[in-house]
């Protein structure tokens, strides 16, 4: 059973204060990981690391940058992050690796992504838990853009055949209209009036960005908040359930 997980970068920071990691929120999701079994990919986002200093260089992920040194700056934010999680799974027993996808992930000059995923599925032979994410990449044409954990999650869920995905933000699913968590999403039109995006600095789209991602997976994914994550480690299908056809 492999799964793919993201953890928002608005878990495990503090979306107000540049580059402060939430301890207590990153603590229990690592409890909550050192509990689960069978293969995991973790893969996370930016959160107050990668959002505002892809910001401050005019950087998304559409828009590119030839700076080198805003690139290092945005990578290197993030390296902080991944670091603080790793460290964090790693306190806990968790065999968790660092994968950084400035060094292997690339895009055409149509924006399609490559992100080779034998380094990921070989740490999972070996029974590692890697721990990807969001990052800035080079793109043909463009220098570099942003590649969100979003983006990241479908991608290696495709590549890995993974069985679950699910996806940990800080709402406890897609809410509608009326605040109320959707159950199930399985056309992008039908619920696209309620998608917004994140109410932080945030330069890859939030929740609708990250339905569209979803959407193209063929597994099913769950979108759901931090208290629910223990839920979906053991099994169950918490939130919203974005799933592009029948499948349960
Ligand atoms: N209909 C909606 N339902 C739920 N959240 C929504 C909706 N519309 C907009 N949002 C916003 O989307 C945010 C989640 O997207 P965001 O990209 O910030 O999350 P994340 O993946 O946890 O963080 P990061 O992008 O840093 O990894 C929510 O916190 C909320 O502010
Ligand atoms: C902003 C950067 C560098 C990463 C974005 O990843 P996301 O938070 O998953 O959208």
């Amino acid at each position: 059973m492999t799964t793919v997980l993201k953890l928002g970068g608005s878990v495990v920071t503090d979306k107000d204060e540049p580059e402060t990691v939430d301890r207590a929120a990153l603590t229990d999701a690592a409890d909550a990981i050192a509990e689960a079994n069978g293969d995991l990919v973790v893969v996370h986002g930016g959160g107050s690391f990668g959002h505002p200093s892809a910001a401050a260089h005019g950087v998304t992920d559409a828009a590119g940058t030839h700076d080198a040194a805003g690139i290092r700056e945005i990578h290197d934010a993030m390296g902080e992050l991944n670091a603080a999680v790793v460290g964090a799974l790693q306190d806990r027993d968790v065999p968790a690796l660092p994968v950084r996808p400035l060094s292997v992930a690339y895009r055409d000059d149509g924006g399609g992504t490559a992100f080779p995923s034998e380094p990921v599925a070989t740490m999972l032979a070996e029974r590692f838990v890697p721990v990807a994410h969001g990052d800035v990449v080079a793109q043909r044409g463009a220098g570099a853009t942003i590649l969100s954990g979003d983006e990241i999650v479908t991608l290696l869920a495709e590549r890995l055949d993974a069985d679950r995905v699910g996806v940990c933000s800080t709402v406890p699913g897609v809410l509608d209209g009326d605040g109320e968590v959707i159950d199930r999403i399985d056309d992008f039109e039908a619920v696209a009036s309620a998608l917004g995006e994140s109410e932080a600095t945030d330069v890859t789209g939030g929740m609708a960005a990250k339905i569209r991602a979803l959407l193209e997976l063929e597994t099913p994914a769950s979108v759901f908040g931090p208290a629910q994550l223990r839920t979906f480690l053991s099994g169950g299908r918490p939130g919203t359930l974005v799933a592009r056809d029948s499948t349960p």
